[in-house]
Protein backbone atom coordinates (compact mmCIF):
# COMPACT_ATOMS: atom_id res chain seq x y z
CA UNK A 1 0.00 0.00 0.00
CA UNK A 2 1.59 3.40 -0.90
CA UNK A 3 1.46 6.82 1.51
CA UNK A 4 -1.23 6.37 4.20
CA UNK A 5 -2.49 9.71 3.56
CA UNK A 6 -3.38 8.75 -0.08
CA UNK A 7 -5.45 5.88 1.07
CA UNK A 8 -8.53 5.92 3.37
CA UNK A 9 -10.57 2.46 3.68
CA UNK A 10 -14.25 3.51 4.89
CA UNK A 11 -17.52 1.49 4.96
CA UNK A 12 -19.72 2.34 2.36
CA UNK A 13 -23.17 0.94 1.61
CA UNK A 14 -24.45 -2.19 3.26
CA UNK A 15 -21.52 -2.64 5.44
CA UNK A 16 -18.66 -2.91 2.01
CA UNK A 17 -15.76 -1.63 2.57
CA UNK A 18 -14.10 0.63 0.24
CA UNK A 19 -10.60 1.85 -0.66
CA UNK A 20 -10.46 6.26 -1.65
CA UNK A 21 -7.29 6.66 -3.67
CA UNK A 22 -6.09 10.92 -3.68
CA UNK A 23 -3.38 11.80 -5.59
CA UNK A 24 -1.58 15.07 -5.20
CA UNK A 25 -3.02 16.86 -7.90
CA UNK A 26 -6.76 16.00 -6.88
CA UNK A 27 -7.50 12.93 -9.16
CA UNK A 28 -9.43 10.00 -7.18
CA UNK A 29 -10.21 6.44 -7.02
CA UNK A 30 -12.65 4.01 -5.44
CA UNK A 31 -12.60 0.56 -4.96
CA UNK A 32 -14.73 -1.93 -3.34
CA UNK A 33 -13.33 -5.03 -2.28
CA UNK A 34 -16.70 -6.69 -3.16
CA UNK A 35 -15.39 -7.82 -6.63
CA UNK A 36 -11.70 -5.82 -6.15
CA UNK A 37 -14.43 -3.63 -8.43
CA UNK A 38 -13.37 0.02 -9.27
CA UNK A 39 -16.25 2.30 -8.69
CA UNK A 40 -15.74 5.56 -9.74
CA UNK A 41 -12.17 7.43 -11.11
CA UNK A 42 -12.58 11.32 -10.81
CA UNK A 43 -10.24 13.76 -12.49
CA UNK A 44 -8.46 16.66 -10.71
CA UNK A 45 -11.52 18.84 -11.01
CA UNK A 46 -13.50 16.28 -9.56
CA UNK A 47 -15.25 15.46 -12.10
CA UNK A 48 -16.62 11.77 -12.60
CA UNK A 49 -14.96 9.67 -15.56
CA UNK A 50 -16.80 5.95 -14.75
CA UNK A 51 -20.67 5.14 -15.09
CA UNK A 52 -22.20 3.55 -11.93
CA UNK A 53 -26.20 3.15 -12.87
CA UNK A 54 -28.07 4.79 -10.23
CA UNK A 55 -29.68 1.62 -9.88
CA UNK A 56 -27.12 -0.28 -8.69
CA UNK A 57 -26.65 -2.51 -6.30
CA UNK A 58 -24.25 -3.00 -3.86
CA UNK A 59 -25.25 -6.04 -1.93
CA UNK A 60 -23.85 -9.43 -3.10
CA UNK A 61 -24.33 -11.98 -4.89
CA UNK A 62 -25.20 -9.39 -7.17
CA UNK A 63 -22.10 -8.06 -9.18
CA UNK A 64 -21.96 -4.08 -9.09
CA UNK A 65 -23.37 -2.33 -11.97
CA UNK A 66 -20.64 0.19 -13.30
CA UNK A 67 -17.05 1.01 -12.52
CA UNK A 68 -14.57 -1.50 -13.71
CA UNK A 69 -16.18 -5.41 -13.04
CA UNK A 70 -13.01 -7.93 -13.98
CA UNK A 71 -14.39 -10.77 -15.55
CA UNK A 72 -12.22 -13.82 -14.47
CA UNK A 73 -12.03 -16.52 -14.77
CA UNK A 74 -14.54 -16.90 -17.80
CA UNK A 75 -15.73 -13.94 -19.55
CA UNK A 76 -19.43 -13.63 -21.03
CA UNK A 77 -20.85 -17.18 -21.58
CA UNK A 78 -17.74 -18.06 -22.98
CA UNK A 79 -17.82 -21.99 -20.88
CA UNK A 80 -19.95 -23.31 -18.36
CA UNK A 81 -19.57 -20.85 -15.41
CA UNK A 82 -21.99 -18.14 -14.63
CA UNK A 83 -21.76 -14.97 -16.94
CA UNK A 84 -18.28 -12.96 -17.01
CA UNK A 85 -17.24 -15.57 -13.73
CA UNK A 86 -17.41 -15.05 -10.29
CA UNK A 87 -14.70 -12.43 -9.57
CA UNK A 88 -16.75 -9.83 -9.99
CA UNK A 89 -18.98 -11.23 -6.64
CA UNK A 90 -16.54 -12.12 -4.55
CA UNK A 91 -14.62 -10.82 -1.75
CA UNK A 92 -11.12 -9.90 -2.37
CA UNK A 93 -8.64 -8.85 0.10
CA UNK A 94 -5.79 -6.32 0.71
CA UNK A 95 -2.39 -7.67 0.04
CA UNK A 96 -0.19 -6.25 2.35
CA UNK A 97 2.82 -7.70 0.72
CA UNK A 98 2.42 -8.23 -2.87
CA UNK A 99 5.80 -9.30 -4.89
CA UNK A 100 6.87 -6.21 -6.90
CA UNK A 101 6.42 -5.44 -9.93
CA UNK A 102 8.79 -4.63 -12.45
CA UNK A 103 7.15 -0.90 -13.00
CA UNK A 104 7.99 2.38 -11.50
CA UNK A 105 4.69 2.55 -9.37
CA UNK A 106 5.94 2.70 -5.76
CA UNK A 107 5.85 6.13 -6.32
CA UNK A 108 2.12 6.36 -7.42
CA UNK A 109 -0.72 6.08 -5.18
CA UNK A 110 -1.97 3.14 -5.46
CA UNK A 111 -3.37 -0.27 -3.54
CA UNK A 112 -3.02 -4.37 -3.69
CA UNK A 113 -5.63 -6.69 -3.70
CA UNK A 114 -5.79 -10.23 -4.02
CA UNK A 115 -8.00 -13.08 -4.51
CA UNK A 116 -8.02 -17.07 -3.99
CA UNK A 117 -10.73 -19.04 -4.16
CA UNK A 118 -12.73 -20.39 -1.59
CA UNK A 119 -13.65 -24.19 -1.09
CA UNK A 120 -16.98 -23.09 -2.45
CA UNK A 121 -14.91 -21.93 -5.46
CA UNK A 122 -13.05 -24.88 -5.95
CA UNK A 123 -16.27 -27.02 -6.45
CA UNK A 124 -17.18 -25.07 -9.62
CA UNK A 125 -13.95 -24.07 -10.94
CA UNK A 126 -11.39 -26.64 -9.80
CA UNK A 127 -7.97 -24.81 -9.88
CA UNK A 128 -5.72 -23.27 -7.12
CA UNK A 129 -4.21 -19.61 -8.13
CA UNK A 130 -3.70 -16.27 -7.36
CA UNK A 131 -5.18 -13.39 -8.29
CA UNK A 132 -3.44 -9.64 -7.60
CA UNK A 133 -4.92 -6.83 -9.05
CA UNK A 134 -3.11 -3.52 -8.22
CA UNK A 135 -5.22 -0.44 -8.88
CA UNK A 136 -2.93 3.00 -8.72
CA UNK A 137 -3.55 6.15 -9.79
CA UNK A 138 -0.87 7.79 -11.92
CA UNK A 139 0.86 11.08 -13.12
CA UNK A 140 -1.84 12.95 -14.17
CA UNK A 141 -4.54 11.28 -12.83
CA UNK A 142 -4.15 8.12 -14.97
CA UNK A 143 -6.04 5.04 -13.57
CA UNK A 144 -3.77 1.97 -14.04
CA UNK A 145 -5.13 -1.70 -13.32
CA UNK A 146 -2.42 -4.29 -13.17
CA UNK A 147 -3.73 -8.14 -12.86
CA UNK A 148 -1.37 -11.03 -12.11
CA UNK A 149 -3.04 -14.21 -12.21
CA UNK A 150 -0.44 -16.99 -11.04
CA UNK A 151 -1.27 -20.65 -11.03
CA UNK A 152 -0.80 -22.27 -7.67
CA UNK A 153 -1.88 -25.89 -8.66
CA UNK A 154 -0.03 -28.31 -7.05
CA UNK A 155 -1.97 -31.58 -8.63
CA UNK A 156 0.93 -30.60 -11.85
CA UNK A 157 -2.56 -29.31 -13.95
CA UNK A 158 -2.90 -26.33 -16.30
CA UNK A 159 -6.01 -23.92 -16.23
CA UNK A 160 -7.13 -21.86 -18.59
CA UNK A 161 -8.97 -18.69 -18.41
CA UNK A 162 -10.59 -16.03 -20.53
CA UNK A 163 -10.45 -12.25 -19.17
CA UNK A 164 -11.64 -9.13 -19.15
CA UNK A 165 -11.61 -5.07 -17.53
CA UNK A 166 -15.76 -4.55 -18.55
CA UNK A 167 -14.83 -0.77 -18.05
CA UNK A 168 -17.90 1.35 -18.23
CA UNK A 169 -17.18 4.95 -19.08
CA UNK A 170 -19.14 8.10 -18.83
CA UNK A 171 -20.18 9.87 -21.67
CA UNK A 172 -22.40 12.86 -22.61
CA UNK A 173 -24.72 11.38 -25.26
CA UNK A 174 -23.71 8.04 -26.56
CA UNK A 175 -24.98 9.67 -30.20
CA UNK A 176 -22.04 12.05 -29.85
CA UNK A 177 -19.98 9.18 -29.08
CA UNK A 178 -17.26 7.55 -31.73
CA UNK A 179 -14.30 5.15 -31.21
CA UNK A 180 -11.34 4.89 -32.42
CA UNK A 181 -8.84 1.83 -33.22
CA UNK A 182 -10.96 -0.36 -34.34
CA UNK A 183 -12.06 0.36 -37.83
CA UNK A 184 -11.82 -2.17 -40.05
CA UNK A 185 -10.82 -5.44 -37.89
CA UNK A 186 -12.69 -7.88 -37.35
CA UNK A 187 -14.81 -8.78 -34.85
CA UNK A 188 -17.34 -11.65 -33.46
CA UNK A 189 -20.73 -10.05 -32.83
CA UNK A 190 -22.56 -11.39 -29.99
CA UNK A 191 -26.23 -10.27 -31.26
CA UNK A 192 -25.45 -12.53 -34.17
CA UNK A 193 -24.86 -16.02 -32.63
CA UNK A 194 -20.77 -15.07 -32.14
CA UNK A 195 -21.03 -14.92 -36.48
CA UNK A 196 -17.36 -13.25 -37.64
CA UNK A 197 -17.54 -9.86 -39.33
CA UNK A 198 -15.29 -7.32 -40.79
CA UNK A 199 -15.51 -3.32 -39.58
CA UNK A 200 -16.28 -1.00 -42.32
CA UNK A 201 -15.72 2.60 -42.31
CA UNK A 202 -14.55 5.10 -40.10
CA UNK A 203 -14.38 5.47 -36.66
CA UNK A 204 -17.46 3.46 -34.62
CA UNK A 205 -20.48 5.47 -33.89
CA UNK A 206 -23.46 4.32 -32.06
CA UNK A 207 -27.42 4.54 -32.90
CA UNK A 208 -28.53 1.18 -31.77
CA UNK A 209 -27.45 -1.90 -29.44
CA UNK A 210 -24.09 -3.14 -30.00
CA UNK A 211 -21.81 -5.73 -28.32
CA UNK A 212 -18.92 -6.95 -30.55
CA UNK A 213 -15.70 -8.66 -29.52
CA UNK A 214 -13.04 -6.82 -31.95
CA UNK A 215 -9.90 -9.03 -32.60
CA UNK A 216 -6.57 -8.42 -32.55
CA UNK A 217 -6.80 -4.77 -31.53
CA UNK A 218 -4.17 -2.41 -31.27
CA UNK A 219 -2.81 -1.45 -28.18
CA UNK A 220 -4.42 2.09 -28.19
CA UNK A 221 -7.76 2.22 -28.09
CA UNK A 222 -9.44 6.21 -27.82
CA UNK A 223 -13.19 7.12 -27.16
CA UNK A 224 -14.42 10.76 -28.17
CA UNK A 225 -17.12 12.52 -26.42
CA UNK A 226 -17.85 15.85 -28.41
CA UNK A 227 -20.10 16.82 -26.64
CA UNK A 228 -18.00 16.85 -22.99
CA UNK A 229 -14.76 17.61 -25.45
CA UNK A 230 -13.09 14.49 -23.58
CA UNK A 231 -10.82 11.90 -25.20
CA UNK A 232 -10.54 8.79 -23.20
CA UNK A 233 -7.59 6.87 -24.11
CA UNK A 234 -7.14 3.18 -23.00
CA UNK A 235 -3.30 1.85 -23.47
CA UNK A 236 -3.63 -2.18 -22.87
CA UNK A 237 -0.60 -4.42 -22.76
CA UNK A 238 1.96 -6.31 -21.21
CA UNK A 239 4.26 -4.91 -18.48
CA UNK A 240 7.30 -3.05 -19.47
CA UNK A 241 10.55 -4.18 -18.49
CA UNK A 242 11.49 -7.67 -17.12
CA UNK A 243 9.34 -10.40 -17.88
CA UNK A 244 8.49 -9.25 -21.43
CA UNK A 245 8.84 -11.44 -23.97
CA UNK A 246 11.11 -11.75 -27.11
CA UNK A 247 9.59 -12.54 -30.28
CA UNK A 248 11.44 -13.53 -33.07
CA UNK A 249 10.36 -13.82 -37.06
CA UNK A 250 12.08 -15.97 -39.17
CA UNK A 251 12.02 -15.57 -42.99
CA UNK A 252 14.11 -16.46 -45.75
CA UNK A 253 16.76 -14.03 -45.75
CA UNK A 254 16.61 -12.61 -41.79
CA UNK A 255 16.13 -12.95 -38.31
CA UNK A 256 14.10 -9.97 -36.85
CA UNK A 257 14.06 -10.34 -33.47
CA UNK A 258 12.18 -7.60 -30.82
CA UNK A 259 11.62 -7.24 -27.46
CA UNK A 260 7.80 -6.36 -25.91
CA UNK A 261 5.27 -8.02 -28.39
CA UNK A 262 4.09 -6.91 -32.11
CA UNK A 263 1.19 -4.90 -32.63
CA UNK A 264 -0.04 -6.44 -36.04
CA UNK A 265 -0.40 -9.97 -35.19
CA UNK A 266 -2.61 -10.47 -38.62
CA UNK A 267 1.14 -9.73 -40.72
CA UNK A 268 2.48 -12.45 -39.17
CA UNK A 269 -0.40 -14.67 -39.95
CA UNK A 270 0.07 -13.54 -43.18
CA UNK A 271 2.72 -15.58 -44.84
CA UNK A 272 2.91 -18.98 -42.94
CA UNK A 273 4.76 -20.93 -45.06
CA UNK A 274 8.11 -18.74 -44.83
CA UNK A 275 7.82 -17.06 -41.46
CA UNK A 276 8.03 -18.70 -37.97
CA UNK A 277 7.00 -17.03 -35.05
CA UNK A 278 8.46 -18.13 -31.61
CA UNK A 279 8.97 -15.96 -27.91
CA UNK A 280 10.93 -16.96 -25.08
CA UNK A 281 11.00 -15.00 -21.84
CA UNK A 282 13.60 -13.28 -20.09
CA UNK A 283 12.05 -14.81 -16.67
CA UNK A 284 11.37 -18.45 -16.90
CA UNK A 285 8.05 -19.07 -15.15
CA UNK A 286 6.25 -16.02 -16.40
CA UNK A 287 4.24 -16.03 -18.98
CA UNK A 288 3.06 -12.12 -20.50
CA UNK A 289 0.65 -12.08 -23.29
CA UNK A 290 -1.32 -9.32 -24.74
CA UNK A 291 -4.64 -8.67 -24.51
CA UNK A 292 -5.67 -9.29 -28.54
CA UNK A 293 -9.75 -8.28 -28.08
CA UNK A 294 -11.74 -5.05 -26.94
CA UNK A 295 -15.18 -5.45 -26.39
CA UNK A 296 -17.71 -2.59 -27.29
CA UNK A 297 -21.12 -2.60 -25.58
CA UNK A 298 -24.05 -0.56 -25.26
CA UNK A 299 -27.23 -2.08 -24.59
CA UNK A 300 -29.52 0.16 -26.10
CA UNK A 301 -33.11 1.07 -24.71
CA UNK A 302 -34.87 -2.32 -24.72
CA UNK A 303 -32.22 -4.20 -22.92
CA UNK A 304 -31.42 -1.27 -20.71
CA UNK A 305 -35.17 -1.71 -19.77
CA UNK A 306 -34.80 -5.13 -19.36
CA UNK A 307 -32.12 -4.69 -16.61
CA UNK A 308 -33.36 -4.77 -12.91
CA UNK A 309 -29.99 -2.57 -12.24
CA UNK A 310 -29.89 -0.35 -14.72
CA UNK A 311 -31.77 2.49 -15.73
CA UNK A 312 -34.13 2.94 -18.88
CA UNK A 313 -32.48 5.58 -20.19
CA UNK A 314 -29.09 5.54 -18.63
CA UNK A 315 -27.52 3.69 -22.02
CA UNK A 316 -27.33 6.99 -23.13
CA UNK A 317 -24.34 8.06 -21.00
CA UNK A 318 -22.02 5.14 -20.68
CA UNK A 319 -20.43 3.00 -22.93
CA UNK A 320 -17.89 -0.48 -22.45
CA UNK A 321 -15.13 -0.39 -23.90
CA UNK A 322 -13.34 -3.60 -22.65
CA UNK A 323 -10.01 -4.71 -22.94
CA UNK A 324 -10.05 -8.69 -23.01
CA UNK A 325 -8.34 -11.67 -24.00
CA UNK A 326 -11.24 -14.08 -25.22
CA UNK A 327 -10.73 -16.07 -28.39
CA UNK A 328 -7.47 -17.02 -27.32
CA UNK A 329 -7.93 -18.15 -24.03
CA UNK A 330 -4.83 -17.89 -21.47
CA UNK A 331 -3.26 -21.47 -20.02
CA UNK A 332 -1.12 -21.44 -17.19
CA UNK A 333 1.02 -24.21 -16.50
CA UNK A 334 1.49 -24.56 -12.33
CA UNK A 335 4.07 -22.11 -11.12
CA UNK A 336 3.28 -19.75 -14.34
CA UNK A 337 1.73 -16.21 -14.43
CA UNK A 338 0.05 -14.17 -16.34
CA UNK A 339 -0.13 -10.42 -16.55
CA UNK A 340 -2.34 -7.65 -18.20
CA UNK A 341 -2.59 -3.85 -17.67
CA UNK A 342 -4.69 -1.10 -18.45
CA UNK A 343 -4.10 2.46 -18.63
CA UNK A 344 -7.29 5.37 -19.05
CA UNK A 345 -6.35 8.62 -19.61
CA UNK A 346 -9.06 11.15 -19.98
CA UNK A 347 -8.35 14.14 -21.43
CA UNK A 348 -9.68 17.31 -22.04
CA UNK A 349 -9.97 18.33 -25.25
CA UNK A 350 -10.61 18.05 -28.58
CA UNK A 351 -9.21 15.31 -30.39
CA UNK A 352 -6.91 14.99 -33.43
CA UNK A 353 -8.24 12.03 -35.85
CA UNK A 354 -5.84 9.14 -36.00
CA UNK A 355 -3.12 10.41 -33.06
CA UNK A 356 -3.78 7.99 -30.01
CA UNK A 357 -0.52 8.72 -28.66
CA UNK A 358 -2.09 10.31 -24.79
CA UNK A 359 0.66 13.18 -25.80
CA UNK A 360 0.05 13.74 -29.05
CA UNK A 361 -3.78 14.05 -27.55
CA UNK A 362 -2.67 17.06 -25.27
CA UNK A 363 -0.63 19.01 -27.37
CA UNK A 364 -3.54 19.22 -29.92
CA UNK A 365 -6.07 20.74 -27.12
O1 LIG B 1 -25.27 -8.02 -17.40
P1 LIG B 1 -23.83 -8.46 -17.34
O2 LIG B 1 -23.67 -9.89 -16.93
O3 LIG B 1 -23.03 -7.54 -16.46
O4 LIG B 1 -23.25 -8.34 -18.79
C1 LIG B 1 -23.36 -7.16 -19.50
C2 LIG B 1 -22.78 -7.30 -20.91
O5 LIG B 1 -21.38 -7.44 -20.79
C3 LIG B 1 -20.70 -7.42 -22.04
O6 LIG B 1 -19.34 -7.54 -21.81
C4 LIG B 1 -21.16 -8.58 -22.88
O7 LIG B 1 -20.52 -8.54 -24.14
C5 LIG B 1 -22.67 -8.52 -23.03
O8 LIG B 1 -23.11 -9.64 -23.78
C6 LIG B 1 -23.36 -8.47 -21.69
O9 LIG B 1 -24.75 -8.30 -21.88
Amino acid sequence: MSSERAIELCKAANGLEKVILRDARGSSAEVYLYGGQVTSWKNDHGEELLFVSSKAIFKPPKAIRGGIPICFPQFSNHGSLEQHGFARNRFWSIDTDPPPLPTNSSSQVHIDLILRPSEEDMKIWPHSYEFRLRIALGPGGNLMLISRVRNTNTDGKPFTFTFAYHTYFSVSDISEVRVEGLETLDYLDNLQNKERFTEQGDAITFESEVDKIYLSTPTKIAILDHEKKRTFVIRKDGLPDAGLPIYFLINVDAIHIWRGGYESPKFLKNDPGKNKIGNFLIGSSETLLFFFCAVVWNPWDKKAKAMADFGDDEYKHMLCVEAAAIEKPITLKPGEEWRGRQELSAVPSSYCSGQLDPQKVLQCS
